[in-house]
């Protein structure tokens, strides 16, 4: 269990600053995803945790201890911080234990660390098979008990299921969140997936172009995201445009919007173009339309079994995109349906065009 922190993380190549000034502490014991978009950094900022990059300018801390700073550098193999890679991690010509074994002391080894490591994956009783008679997804599972068998300070993952099918994904991150629960580890998740990220971790660092925009936990960053931008990363977003007016005083605040009054707190002071933010699951349609609601046509609807994605075209010409739970049977194209916000959506000011 270690606490790291980074202070203000710069590593450029050549004029690209991959990272820009990165601020972030992973409590101990605590997992954070890392979520943005390719080429933000994500990849980058696990090496120099690692300590496989040099840092240009800041600090990264690890349990009080500085790693890497303007005066220090502990090389990688000093670090006791372990990356599990994508894909093809395992040794092919050890067994599993000996690939779990790989990194241990042989008291570690006798104390039945392999057994336990292997149990913390689920993998009990796989020790003497080897890597090419294992799936993919157990061979995943197998890097992750390498990992956690020396009780590293910190297990870093960077897109660790990217390689595997949407099931197999879904259950072995909850595997794999059990069993760093269950070891008490400290650890970083990278992935581009917002699902994974919001299921899987206790934290959230937003990246974007080499800077931490918003860090939270799962619940916070989606629904008080910073800004517009990491709202439509983070989750499917409404946006919509509408206008503050002078005697907006009320908290929350109702304002008008192509798809009919929204409540809006902690609305910007002053008046002028703003953006609303509604979420999908908030967009109530009826059919027949409820009395007050706003008059739209549906132009699609995506059945996904527990829910569908209806899409309608609003009055004004806009399309938007209402989750709601799967009907009975799908909303034909053409219908006439009403559609109001439920609950409370937030608005950001647009900001003024540069002169
Ligand atoms: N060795 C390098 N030399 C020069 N530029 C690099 C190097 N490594 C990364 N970069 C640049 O730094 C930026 C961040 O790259 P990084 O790989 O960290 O992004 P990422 O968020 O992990 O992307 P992805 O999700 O696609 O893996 C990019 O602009 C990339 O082109």
């Amino acid at each position: 269990m270690s606490r790291l922190e980074l202070r203000g993380i710069v590593r450029r190549y050549g004029t690209v600053a991959a990272l820009d000034g990165v601020d972030l502490t992973v409590p101990s014991g605590t997992l954070t995803a890392v979520l943005g978009p390719s080429g933000c950094g994500k990849t980058t900022l696990l090496r120099c945790v690692a300590g496989f990059e040099r840092i240009d300018a800041g600090e990264i801390v690890v349990d009080g201890q500085v790693v890497a700073g303007p005066t220090a550098h502990t090389p990688p193999q000093r670090r006791q911080i372990v990356i599990v890679p994508q894909e093809g991690a395992l040794f092919p010509h050890l067994s599993v234990r000996d690939n779990v074994g790989y990194g241990l002391s042989r008291a570690e080894r006798r104390r039945g660390r392999i057994d336990e490591a292997l149990s913390l994956v689920g993998l009990a009783g796989y020790g003497e098979r080897m890597p090419h008679q294992m799936s993919g997804g157990q061979q995943q599972r197998v890097a992750v008990a390498r990992a956690l068998a020396p009780r590293p300070s910190l297990i870093l993952l960077d897109e660790p299921f990217s390689a595997l099918d949407a099931g197999l994904r879904a259950e072995l991150r909850h595997d794999v969140r059990s069993a760093l629960r269950a070891d008490r580890a400290t650890g970083i998740l990278v992935t581009h997936d917002q699902g994974e990220a919001l299921s899987t971790a206790d934290q959230i660092a937003v990246m974007r172009e080499g800077v931490i925009v918003q860090h939270g936990s799962p619940t916070s960053v989606y629904r008080r995201p910073a800004d517009a931008w990491v709202a439509t990363f983070v989750g499917d977003a409404i946006l919509l445009p509408a206008q503050a007016e002078p005697g907006h005083r009320d908290d929350p605040a109702v304002l008008s919007t192509a798809l009919g009054p929204v409540a809006v707190a902690g609305l910007p002071s002053g008046h002028g173009a703003l953006t609303v933010l509604v979420r999908p699951e908030q967009v109530r349609i009826t059919a027949p339309p409820a009395p007050q609601a706003v008059i739209a046509t549906v132009t699609g609807d995506d059945f996904h079994g527990h829910d569908a994605l209806v899409t309608v075209r609003l009055p004004d010409g806009t399309h938007v995109t209402a989750r709601i739970p799967a009907p009975a049977d799908p909303m034909a194209t053409g219908t006439r349906v009403g559609v109001q916000v439920e609950g409370t959506g937030l608005a950001w000011r647009v900001p003024e065009p540069a002169e």
